[in-house]
């Protein structure tokens, strides 16, 4: 029977045909080549294992980008084809048996890569069907961390599951850096996607749990449920795609209210329970039926209990109200009773133990300061939330920033709310970034709410702080969910930060920004951190704000904005631009009076923006100069190597060319007019969207960074490379305006005759002037004839002038049919001149048969 091919999800694709064509294997080698290409470990790379190796296409790509000499050590449950320079065996890379003969392989050696592409299913041991491809993965990681060599690189295919995030952190405990990534031959429709962790740490002693499954996997999975949000935010309600939580099946909880009061803990009973209950049996509780009597337990109260899941931040907060005025009603210890327990304690040993004077002075002085900074800090605090609110209110155009006497410092001033000093430090910045900041906030978080809402004795002293400590949490929450929302959104965000930038009042990006970006990097534990290698603490000492401003201009003249532009790279070779410092002193010399010109012109704008691109117009000055200096140049060169000389050909062919002078005269550009044409729908759409402000320049810089940026198609087949033109780039938007309107470009340009016509035009034009000068000729010697009359010359000129402009009679087109001789001849047929015409026997007589038809008709 003929083996099938596969087709589902386009199976037989490019990469399939290309890695027939190369000779791999499998169309995995491309993925490895891609991911090779973007991190350059194979090169640098003596020693390899490949977990999970069959067929054996990575390691193929591997002995060929290795060099010489290099151990290539393949592993697969499945068989391997031997392949030159590499050693292959089949084991199951999580048996103690596999980990043993790859040590009997690499004897002392240590591998500089572990490449591992492992996918449960697809080999030929079923019993290992039921290991998960996360758990593959960690066991790979787990050979990995018993042969990498220190600093060495672990490839890994991951799925994006469940367990994803879980693996990264993994990741990130035990190497330096850590991306993931998807190489173009990777297909879209699967969701494998690349780890390349580099920078293996290599510690000492690797803690267990680190390579375990049940604690790696486990971990996020029983994630304290967030009461606190449910409480303080109820308006966000998040469905648990999870079902029930683990071991609780009943969906309706309800709790006496007796237990709200005497809780520790309430904002957990609102955020679990479904109802407050007052009811119960006779006899039973004494604290739950005095609370039913109590004058608090207001009718809006009760209705609150009734059901907690409806309620909203207003509600929640009068419950809390309640139960703090019910603790005090009930005599429960509260921050005042225990302030005057502590006072009086003290008084007592004070008075058991009556202290040295000296002493009492020190610590009478040490209370008053102690009283007058708490009394600072709040004051402090509450300037702070005041100035917050302004803020909020300035933004809403509610008032005017010289109310709340921003304009002296500016929102980025000293003692700023928003002042970036604490994250001046890229070690400051990845802190935040890794979660330290969301950790300490948790904590503060989870410290406040143990101390303020009832856990401490302090907590119940004084309602009115605590409710404006709940206002302050509230309104935070509600701000930081609106910002979250808008950043969520990287468009957004890259707006906001452009639109700032562009206000030159942007400095970086907020701690908050940051650790968005970065969401995906999980928390460290704080003893890893110090395991952070030397790279990170080079990065530590630099600094993260650099002062633009302070940048010194350069030193051809430029504005620094604009030799910041031209010392780009592809500027290098462009003379007259920019100085090379090691360059002859010469051409420096010239170079540097071209763009002191230049620099001139340049200067004008470029001083109050410090994005480092030109605008439009330094670049268009630059440009001018650039031309300017090449024509120059060019005109110099010329005159030394050639001769001009008269072209003559453009004399004869005047009278031809006459529709390409009209169409350069047409063309002809203004004096600094570029020279742009649009020719296509999408550059159409581009240039009204620029026009109409729709797209910045930022956006194009932005557009020109994509996936198909950086393609290489060196050594790659023609059919190959002809495929992927058709899709290699961005698909740009067309507006239905924009088409219409190259369609009507298009149109124009195809209602010009062709080249061919136009010659003949222009042949005929030609000959009717020869003609027309012959005539003239005969016009004069006839009237340099004596023997003619007037009448005669002038009826002599015009019979000439008929016949010179009648136009020869058109010969007949002759009919050949294709029959005999002439059937199949391609061409002329022979013995046949001038016009002519190829027909078939049946054409003619339905031709014949037509007019008969007609000709009798008109009868
Ligand atoms: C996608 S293929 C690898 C392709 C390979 N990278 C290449 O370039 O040819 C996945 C391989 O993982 C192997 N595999 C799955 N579980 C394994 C295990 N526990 N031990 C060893 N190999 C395993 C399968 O046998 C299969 O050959």
């Amino acid at each position: 029977m003929a083996i099938q091919k596969k087709h589902g999800k386009g199976r037989l694709d490019k990469w399939y045909k290309l890695a027939k064509e190369k000779g791999y294997r499998a169309r995995a080698a491309f993925k490895l080549i891609q991911l090779n290409k973007k991190y350059g470990f194979l090169e640098k790379s003596k020693v390899l294992l490949d977990l999970c190796a069959a067929p054996g296409s990575w390691c193929q790509v591997a002995a060929e980008a290795m060099p010489v000499n290099s151990i290539i050590i393949g592993v697969d449950l499945s068989p391997i084809k031997p392949i030159p320079k590499v050693i292959t065996f089949q084991s199951d890379i999580t048996t103690e048996k596999c980990r043993a003969t790859i040590r009997g392989h690499l004897k002392t050696w240590k591998a500089d890569t572990v490449l591992h592409d492992g996918a449960p299913n697809v080999g030929t041991a079923w019993v290992q069907d039921s290991f998960n491809q996360a758990e593959l993965t960690l066991q790979a990681m787990r050979l990995a961390c018993d042969f990498l060599i220190e600093g060495g690189t672990f490839v890994t295919k991951v799925f994006r599951s469940k367990d994803y995030n879980s693996l990264l952190w993994v990741f990130n405990q035990l190497f330096t850096k850590v991306e993931a990534t998807k190489p173009p031959s990777s297909r879209n429709v699967s969701a494998e996607i690349f780890v390349v962790c580099r920078g293996y740490k290599a510690p000492k002693k690797l803690d267990p749990r680190f390579l375990d499954p049940k604690s790696v996997f486990a971990e996020l999975a029983d994630a304290a449920p967030n009461n606190e949000a449910k409480v303080y935010n109820p308006e966000i309600k998040k469905r648990k795609r999870g079902g029930y939580e683990e071991g609780d099946w009943t969906q309706f909880k309800e709790l006496p209210a007796s237990e709200f009061i005497n809780t520790t803990d309430p904002i957990a009973i609102l955020g679990q329970y479904n109802k407050l209950s007052f009811e119960q049996d006779k006899n039973g509780d004494v604290a739950l039926a005095a609370l039913d009597k109590l004058p608090e337990t207001t009718d809006e109260i009760r209705v609150c209990c009734n059901d907690l899941k409806v309620l909203g931040r207003k509600e929640f907060k009068m419950l809390l109200r309640w139960r703090l005025r019910v603790r005090e009603i009930f005599g429960f210890p509260s921050k005042k009773t225990a302030a005057k327990a502590a006072a009086a304690a003290e008084e007592e040993v004070a008075e058991a133990e009556p202290m040295d004077e000296e002493l009492r002075i020190q610590e009478e002085l040490q209370a008053i300061k102690d009283r007058e900074n708490t009394k600072k800090k709040r004051e402090r605090r509450k300037a702070n939330e005041q100035k917050q609110k302004e803020i909020v209110r300035m933004q809403l155009n509610m008032t005017a920033p010289m109310d709340i006497g921003m304009e002296e410092a500016g929102p980025l001033g000293e003692g700023a709310m928003f002042s970036l000093k604490t994250v001046d430090q890229t070690d400051s910045l990845k802190r935040i970034a890794k979660g330290k900041m969301a950790l300490l906030k948790e904590d503060e978080a989870k410290r406040d709410r143990d101390s303020g809402l009832g856990t401490s004795p302090e907590s119940d002293d004084d309602s009115d702080e605590e409710e404006d400590r709940l206002e302050r949490e509230l309104d935070a929450m509600y701000e930081q969910y609106n910002s979250r929302k808008g950043e969520r959104d990287s468009k957004y965000r890259a707006k906001r930060a452009r639109a700032e930038h562009e206000d030159g009042e942007w400095q970086g990006l907020s701690a908050d920004e940051q650790q968005d970006d970065d969401s995906e990097v999980l928390e460290e534990d704080s003893d890893e951190e110090e395991d952070e290698d030397d790279e990170d603490d080079e990065a530590a000492k630099k600094p993260l704000i650099h002062d633009l401003d302070n940048v010194p201009a350069g030193a051809d003249g430029l504005s620094k904005r604009a030799t910041r532009f031209f010392s780009q790279d592809i500027f290098k070779d462009v003379a007259g631009l920019i100085s090379d410092d090691e360059g002859d002193e010469e051409e420096a010399e010239e170079q540097r009076a071209a763009t002191e010109d230049a620099a001139d012109i340049v200067e004008l704008d470029a001083e109050d923006s410090d994005d480092g691109i030109p605008s439009l117009q330094e670049q268009k000055a630059m440009i001018k100069k650039m031309k300017q200096k090449q024509q120059k140049g060019g005109e110099e060169d010329g005159a030394k190597d050639f001769q001009v000389v008269k072209d003559t050909t453009k004399e004869d062919s005047d009278s031809e060319s006459d529709w390409e002078e009209e169409d350069k005269r047409k063309n002809q550009k203004k004096p600094g007019e570029l020279d742009i044409d649009i020719i296509t729908a999408e550059a159409m759409t581009l240039a009204h969207e620029l026009a109409t402000g729709q797209k910045t320049k930022y956006d194009l810089m932005d557009d020109g960074f994509n996936k198909h940026a950086l393609k290489d198609r060196d050594g790659l087949p023609e059919w190959f490379i002809e495929d992927e033109s058709k899709h290699d780039k961005p698909q740009r938007p067309i507006t239905k305006a924009a088409a219409q309107a190259i369609k009507e470009k298009t149109r124009a340009l195809n209602a010009r005759p062709i080249k061919k016509v136009r010659e003949a035009k222009a042949r005929k034009k030609f000959k009717a002037a020869q003609r027309l000068e012959k005539l003239k000729k005969k016009a004069d010697i006839l009237a340099a004839d004596e023997g003619m009359t007037e009448k005669e010359k002038a009826d002599s000129i015009s019979k000439m002038k008929a016949k010179a402009s009648k136009a020869a009679p058109r010969k007949p087109m002759r009919v050949v049919v294709a029959r005999g001789v002439n059937r199949g001849v391609s061409g002329r047929p022979k013995g046949v001149k001038g016009r002519y015409k190829m027909v078939d026997a049946r054409m003619r007589k339905e031709m014949r048969a037509l007019k008969r038809i007609a000709s009798k008709k008109k009868r």
